[in-house]
Protein backbone atom coordinates (compact mmCIF):
# COMPACT_ATOMS: atom_id res chain seq x y z
CA UNK A 1 0.00 0.00 0.00
CA UNK A 2 0.74 3.73 -0.20
CA UNK A 3 1.01 6.00 2.84
CA UNK A 4 -2.49 7.33 1.24
CA UNK A 5 -4.39 4.10 1.79
CA UNK A 6 -4.33 4.08 5.74
CA UNK A 7 -8.10 4.54 5.68
CA UNK A 8 -8.71 2.07 2.84
CA UNK A 9 -6.78 -0.67 4.98
CA UNK A 10 -9.01 0.33 8.11
CA UNK A 11 -12.01 -0.65 6.07
CA UNK A 12 -10.47 -4.00 4.86
CA UNK A 13 -8.79 -5.05 7.88
CA UNK A 14 -11.75 -7.75 9.00
CA UNK A 15 -10.44 -9.79 5.95
CA UNK A 16 -6.82 -10.17 6.71
CA UNK A 17 -5.42 -12.49 9.24
CA UNK A 18 -3.44 -10.54 12.36
CA UNK A 19 -0.15 -10.62 11.52
CA UNK A 20 -0.21 -10.11 8.11
CA UNK A 21 2.63 -8.41 6.78
CA UNK A 22 1.52 -4.88 4.74
CA UNK A 23 4.27 -2.89 3.11
CA UNK A 24 4.16 1.04 2.94
CA UNK A 25 5.66 2.29 -0.60
CA UNK A 26 8.70 4.37 -0.44
CA UNK A 27 7.59 6.56 -4.03
CA UNK A 28 8.19 10.19 -4.93
CA UNK A 29 5.42 12.59 -3.75
CA UNK A 30 5.08 11.20 -0.47
CA UNK A 31 5.23 12.61 2.95
CA UNK A 32 7.16 10.29 5.53
CA UNK A 33 5.02 11.49 8.19
CA UNK A 34 2.18 10.05 6.11
CA UNK A 35 4.14 6.86 5.55
CA UNK A 36 4.50 7.01 9.43
CA UNK A 37 1.24 7.77 10.22
CA UNK A 38 0.05 4.54 8.53
CA UNK A 39 2.90 2.20 10.14
CA UNK A 40 1.01 3.11 13.19
CA UNK A 41 -2.43 2.32 11.91
CA UNK A 42 -1.27 -1.38 10.71
CA UNK A 43 -0.34 -1.85 13.84
CA UNK A 44 -2.89 -0.74 15.52
CA UNK A 45 -4.90 -3.32 13.95
CA UNK A 46 -2.65 -6.06 14.18
CA UNK A 47 -0.71 -6.25 11.40
CA UNK A 48 3.02 -6.32 11.06
CA UNK A 49 4.17 -2.91 9.41
CA UNK A 50 7.12 -3.29 6.23
CA UNK A 51 8.19 0.45 5.50
CA UNK A 52 10.12 0.81 2.73
CA UNK A 53 13.19 2.53 2.47
CA UNK A 54 14.36 3.77 -0.97
CA UNK A 55 18.31 4.33 -1.02
CA UNK A 56 18.64 6.85 -4.09
CA UNK A 57 15.76 9.01 -2.95
CA UNK A 58 17.38 9.69 0.48
CA UNK A 59 18.49 12.83 0.50
CA UNK A 60 21.53 12.43 3.99
CA UNK A 61 21.85 10.21 6.92
CA UNK A 62 19.78 12.58 8.66
CA UNK A 63 16.44 12.05 6.91
CA UNK A 64 17.43 8.31 7.29
CA UNK A 65 17.69 8.64 10.91
CA UNK A 66 14.69 10.08 11.80
CA UNK A 67 12.66 8.27 9.37
CA UNK A 68 14.15 5.22 10.96
CA UNK A 69 13.47 7.00 14.54
CA UNK A 70 10.11 8.36 14.07
CA UNK A 71 9.53 4.20 12.35
CA UNK A 72 10.63 2.95 16.28
CA UNK A 73 8.36 5.28 17.91
CA UNK A 74 5.59 3.78 15.88
CA UNK A 75 6.51 0.26 16.98
CA UNK A 76 7.29 -0.35 13.50
CA UNK A 77 10.82 -0.41 12.78
CA UNK A 78 11.35 -4.19 13.57
CA UNK A 79 11.32 -5.27 9.73
CA UNK A 80 12.10 -2.54 6.54
CA UNK A 81 12.39 -3.50 3.15
CA UNK A 82 15.18 -1.53 0.99
CA UNK A 83 15.07 -0.62 -2.52
CA UNK A 84 17.46 1.06 -4.91
CA UNK A 85 15.30 3.49 -6.23
CA UNK A 86 14.20 3.94 -9.82
CA UNK A 87 16.26 7.87 -9.68
CA UNK A 88 18.98 7.88 -12.73
CA UNK A 89 21.21 9.35 -9.41
CA UNK A 90 21.06 8.86 -6.33
CA UNK A 91 20.07 12.11 -4.20
CA UNK A 92 21.86 11.59 -1.37
CA UNK A 93 24.60 9.73 0.37
CA UNK A 94 23.32 6.29 -0.81
CA UNK A 95 24.40 4.84 -4.61
CA UNK A 96 21.79 1.29 -4.15
CA UNK A 97 20.03 -0.74 -1.47
CA UNK A 98 23.81 -2.64 -0.55
CA UNK A 99 25.02 0.59 0.36
CA UNK A 100 22.65 1.67 2.43
CA UNK A 101 22.90 -1.97 4.72
CA UNK A 102 26.48 -1.98 4.91
CA UNK A 103 26.31 1.12 6.81
CA UNK A 104 25.23 -1.04 9.58
CA UNK A 105 22.47 1.87 10.64
CA UNK A 106 19.65 -0.37 10.29
CA UNK A 107 20.79 -2.59 12.85
CA UNK A 108 21.54 0.53 15.46
CA UNK A 109 17.89 1.73 14.92
CA UNK A 110 15.95 -1.85 15.99
CA UNK A 111 16.07 -3.25 12.64
CA UNK A 112 15.77 -7.05 12.64
CA UNK A 113 14.62 -8.31 9.71
CA UNK A 114 15.50 -6.69 5.65
CA UNK A 115 13.14 -7.70 2.57
CA UNK A 116 14.85 -6.87 -0.69
CA UNK A 117 13.73 -6.77 -4.23
CA UNK A 118 14.78 -9.93 -6.47
CA UNK A 119 14.24 -9.78 -10.16
CA UNK A 120 12.92 -13.50 -12.07
CA UNK A 121 12.80 -12.03 -15.59
CA UNK A 122 15.72 -9.51 -14.81
CA UNK A 123 15.55 -5.48 -14.49
CA UNK A 124 15.71 -3.35 -17.81
CA UNK A 125 18.75 -1.41 -17.27
CA UNK A 126 20.49 -3.37 -14.82
CA UNK A 127 22.47 -6.69 -16.14
CA UNK A 128 21.54 -10.18 -14.71
CA UNK A 129 25.32 -10.68 -13.24
CA UNK A 130 25.23 -7.42 -11.38
CA UNK A 131 21.43 -8.07 -9.69
CA UNK A 132 22.84 -11.52 -8.84
CA UNK A 133 25.73 -9.91 -7.10
CA UNK A 134 24.08 -6.94 -5.60
CA UNK A 135 21.94 -9.56 -3.94
CA UNK A 136 24.64 -11.67 -2.89
CA UNK A 137 25.98 -8.88 -1.16
CA UNK A 138 22.91 -8.01 0.75
CA UNK A 139 22.51 -11.34 1.59
CA UNK A 140 26.14 -11.51 3.16
CA UNK A 141 26.27 -7.84 4.53
CA UNK A 142 22.82 -8.49 6.56
CA UNK A 143 24.14 -11.82 7.65
CA UNK A 144 26.84 -10.31 9.24
CA UNK A 145 24.83 -8.12 11.21
CA UNK A 146 22.92 -10.74 12.37
CA UNK A 147 19.55 -9.36 10.65
CA UNK A 148 17.45 -11.23 8.58
CA UNK A 149 16.46 -11.36 4.87
CA UNK A 150 13.26 -11.67 2.95
CA UNK A 151 13.42 -11.37 -0.69
CA UNK A 152 10.26 -9.95 -2.19
CA UNK A 153 10.28 -10.19 -6.49
CA UNK A 154 9.32 -7.86 -8.79
CA UNK A 155 5.54 -8.84 -10.59
CA UNK A 156 5.17 -10.36 -13.81
CA UNK A 157 2.98 -12.43 -15.87
CA UNK A 158 4.57 -15.59 -16.63
CA UNK A 159 5.42 -18.13 -13.43
CA UNK A 160 8.02 -19.97 -15.61
CA UNK A 161 11.09 -17.48 -15.07
CA UNK A 162 10.00 -17.28 -11.21
CA UNK A 163 10.58 -21.36 -10.74
CA UNK A 164 13.72 -20.79 -12.73
CA UNK A 165 14.83 -17.95 -10.85
CA UNK A 166 14.16 -19.80 -7.26
CA UNK A 167 15.87 -22.75 -8.25
CA UNK A 168 18.85 -20.50 -9.32
CA UNK A 169 18.38 -18.72 -5.79
CA UNK A 170 18.73 -21.89 -3.97
CA UNK A 171 21.92 -22.86 -6.14
CA UNK A 172 23.41 -20.13 -5.15
CA UNK A 173 23.20 -21.00 -0.99
CA UNK A 174 21.04 -18.10 -0.63
CA UNK A 175 17.68 -19.97 1.77
CA UNK A 176 15.81 -16.78 2.79
CA UNK A 177 11.79 -16.99 2.73
CA UNK A 178 10.90 -15.62 -1.09
CA UNK A 179 7.62 -13.17 -1.41
CA UNK A 180 6.41 -13.65 -4.95
CA UNK A 181 5.06 -10.18 -6.11
CA UNK A 182 2.15 -10.47 -7.51
CA UNK A 183 -0.24 -7.79 -8.32
CA UNK A 184 -3.96 -7.38 -6.84
CA UNK A 185 -6.96 -7.55 -9.13
CA UNK A 186 -6.93 -3.94 -10.97
CA UNK A 187 -7.94 -2.67 -14.05
CA UNK A 188 -5.93 -4.32 -17.32
CA UNK A 189 -5.22 -0.66 -18.52
CA UNK A 190 -3.88 0.32 -14.97
CA UNK A 191 -1.61 -3.02 -14.50
CA UNK A 192 -0.09 -2.23 -18.14
CA UNK A 193 0.78 1.00 -17.49
CA UNK A 194 2.79 0.04 -14.43
CA UNK A 195 4.18 -3.18 -15.93
CA UNK A 196 5.73 -1.04 -18.76
CA UNK A 197 7.01 1.96 -16.42
CA UNK A 198 8.58 -0.64 -14.96
CA UNK A 199 10.08 -2.60 -17.76
CA UNK A 200 8.24 -5.58 -16.74
CA UNK A 201 7.68 -8.20 -20.22
CA UNK A 202 3.79 -7.40 -21.12
CA UNK A 203 4.38 -9.33 -24.51
CA UNK A 204 0.71 -10.13 -25.79
CA UNK A 205 1.24 -14.02 -25.64
CA UNK A 206 2.46 -13.59 -22.10
CA UNK A 207 -0.39 -11.49 -21.12
CA UNK A 208 -2.75 -13.21 -22.50
CA UNK A 209 -1.99 -16.49 -20.66
CA UNK A 210 -2.07 -14.55 -17.13
CA UNK A 211 -5.74 -13.34 -18.20
CA UNK A 212 -5.63 -10.68 -19.86
CA UNK A 213 -7.62 -9.85 -22.98
CA UNK A 214 -6.26 -7.18 -24.91
CA UNK A 215 -9.34 -6.62 -27.09
CA UNK A 216 -10.91 -5.52 -23.41
CA UNK A 217 -8.69 -3.23 -21.19
CA UNK A 218 -11.80 -2.16 -18.88
CA UNK A 219 -12.08 -5.31 -17.61
CA UNK A 220 -10.55 -6.75 -14.10
CA UNK A 221 -7.44 -9.32 -14.10
CA UNK A 222 -6.17 -10.93 -11.00
CA UNK A 223 -3.39 -13.47 -10.54
CA UNK A 224 -5.25 -16.63 -10.17
CA UNK A 225 -3.98 -18.49 -12.95
CA UNK A 226 -0.11 -17.54 -12.08
CA UNK A 227 -0.71 -18.43 -8.60
CA UNK A 228 -2.15 -21.63 -9.86
CA UNK A 229 0.77 -22.43 -12.07
CA UNK A 230 3.50 -21.20 -9.61
CA UNK A 231 1.56 -23.25 -6.89
CA UNK A 232 1.78 -26.47 -9.88
CA UNK A 233 5.51 -26.07 -10.51
CA UNK A 234 6.60 -25.39 -6.97
CA UNK A 235 8.77 -28.42 -5.06
CA UNK A 236 9.31 -26.82 -1.34
CA UNK A 237 12.32 -29.85 -0.67
CA UNK A 238 13.73 -27.61 -3.86
CA UNK A 239 12.61 -24.31 -3.75
CA UNK A 240 12.40 -23.76 0.39
CA UNK A 241 9.85 -20.97 1.73
CA UNK A 242 7.83 -19.09 -0.58
CA UNK A 243 5.04 -17.05 -0.40
CA UNK A 244 2.86 -14.76 -2.22
CA UNK A 245 3.15 -10.37 -2.08
CA UNK A 246 0.44 -9.01 -3.38
CA UNK A 247 0.98 -5.42 -4.83
CA UNK A 248 -2.00 -3.45 -4.10
CA UNK A 249 -1.91 -0.44 -7.45
CA UNK A 250 -4.42 1.47 -5.64
CA UNK A 251 -7.02 -1.10 -5.07
CA UNK A 252 -5.68 -2.07 -1.67
CA UNK A 253 -10.00 -3.22 -0.95
CA UNK A 254 -9.59 -5.91 -4.11
CA UNK A 255 -6.40 -7.12 -2.89
CA UNK A 256 -7.56 -7.55 0.79
CA UNK A 257 -10.55 -10.15 -0.61
CA UNK A 258 -8.91 -11.33 -3.28
CA UNK A 259 -6.08 -12.66 -0.58
CA UNK A 260 -9.59 -13.41 1.53
CA UNK A 261 -10.60 -15.52 -0.88
CA UNK A 262 -7.94 -16.96 -1.95
CA UNK A 263 -6.36 -17.76 1.37
CA UNK A 264 -5.74 -21.72 1.56
CA UNK A 265 -6.09 -23.57 4.63
CA UNK A 266 -2.37 -24.51 4.89
CA UNK A 267 -0.94 -21.33 5.16
CA UNK A 268 -1.37 -19.60 8.57
N1 LIG B 1 10.51 -4.99 -6.87
C1 LIG B 1 10.22 -3.85 -6.34
O1 LIG B 1 9.28 -3.74 -5.49
C2 LIG B 1 10.92 -2.71 -6.65
C3 LIG B 1 11.95 -2.52 -7.56
N2 LIG B 1 12.53 -1.36 -7.72
C4 LIG B 1 13.60 -0.84 -8.57
O2 LIG B 1 14.50 -1.73 -9.13
C5 LIG B 1 15.82 -1.19 -9.18
C6 LIG B 1 16.81 -2.04 -8.46
O3 LIG B 1 16.49 -2.09 -7.11
P1 LIG B 1 17.20 -3.04 -6.08
O4 LIG B 1 17.08 -4.42 -6.50
O5 LIG B 1 16.77 -2.63 -4.74
O6 LIG B 1 18.69 -2.61 -6.38
P2 LIG B 1 19.98 -2.50 -5.49
O7 LIG B 1 20.02 -1.17 -4.87
O8 LIG B 1 20.13 -3.68 -4.64
O9 LIG B 1 21.09 -2.51 -6.63
C7 LIG B 1 21.28 -3.57 -7.56
C8 LIG B 1 22.33 -3.14 -8.57
O10 LIG B 1 21.75 -2.22 -9.49
C9 LIG B 1 22.33 -0.92 -9.35
N3 LIG B 1 21.20 0.03 -9.32
C10 LIG B 1 20.33 0.26 -8.31
N4 LIG B 1 19.41 1.16 -8.65
C11 LIG B 1 19.70 1.50 -9.91
C12 LIG B 1 19.11 2.40 -10.80
N5 LIG B 1 18.04 3.13 -10.49
N6 LIG B 1 19.65 2.52 -12.03
C13 LIG B 1 20.74 1.80 -12.38
N7 LIG B 1 21.37 0.93 -11.57
C14 LIG B 1 20.84 0.78 -10.34
C15 LIG B 1 23.09 -0.94 -8.07
O11 LIG B 1 24.21 -0.09 -8.07
C16 LIG B 1 23.48 -2.41 -7.93
O12 LIG B 1 24.64 -2.72 -8.64
C17 LIG B 1 15.72 0.15 -8.57
O13 LIG B 1 15.58 1.06 -9.58
C18 LIG B 1 14.52 -0.01 -7.71
O14 LIG B 1 13.94 1.19 -7.39
C19 LIG B 1 12.04 -0.49 -6.90
C20 LIG B 1 11.08 -0.67 -6.04
C21 LIG B 1 10.43 -1.75 -5.88
N1 LIG C 1 11.26 -0.55 -10.78
C1 LIG C 1 10.23 -0.52 -9.93
N2 LIG C 1 9.94 0.62 -9.28
C2 LIG C 1 8.90 0.69 -8.42
O1 LIG C 1 8.67 1.77 -7.83
C3 LIG C 1 8.10 -0.46 -8.22
C4 LIG C 1 8.42 -1.62 -8.93
N3 LIG C 1 9.49 -1.63 -9.76
N4 LIG C 1 7.67 -2.74 -8.79
C5 LIG C 1 6.43 -2.70 -8.09
C6 LIG C 1 6.52 -1.79 -6.90
C7 LIG C 1 5.18 -1.45 -6.28
N5 LIG C 1 4.94 -0.07 -6.61
C8 LIG C 1 3.73 0.60 -6.38
C9 LIG C 1 3.39 1.70 -7.11
C10 LIG C 1 2.19 2.36 -6.90
C11 LIG C 1 1.29 1.90 -5.96
C12 LIG C 1 -0.01 2.64 -5.74
O2 LIG C 1 -0.86 2.20 -5.01
N6 LIG C 1 -0.10 3.82 -6.43
C13 LIG C 1 -1.04 4.89 -6.61
C14 LIG C 1 -2.46 4.59 -7.01
C15 LIG C 1 -2.63 3.77 -8.26
C16 LIG C 1 -2.90 4.51 -9.54
O3 LIG C 1 -3.88 5.26 -9.65
O4 LIG C 1 -2.12 4.31 -10.49
C17 LIG C 1 -1.02 5.88 -5.47
O5 LIG C 1 -1.99 6.01 -4.74
O6 LIG C 1 0.05 6.52 -5.36
C18 LIG C 1 1.63 0.79 -5.21
C19 LIG C 1 2.84 0.14 -5.44
C20 LIG C 1 6.11 0.55 -7.14
N7 LIG C 1 7.04 -0.49 -7.36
Amino acid sequence: MTAKDAGALEKAAGLLPAGTRVNVTFLAGEDSALRVHAARVIRRLGFRAVPHVSARRLTSERELMRYLSALADAGAAEEVCVVGGDPARPAGPYEDAPALIRTGLLARSGVRQVSVAGYPEGHPHIPPAELWRALEDKHRALLEQDLGMTVITQFGFDAAPVVRWLGELRARGIRSPVRVGVPGPVGVKRLLRYARRFGVNSSAGIVRKYGISLTNLLATAGPERFVERLRGQLDPARHGDVRLHLYTFGDLPASARWAHEHRSARTP
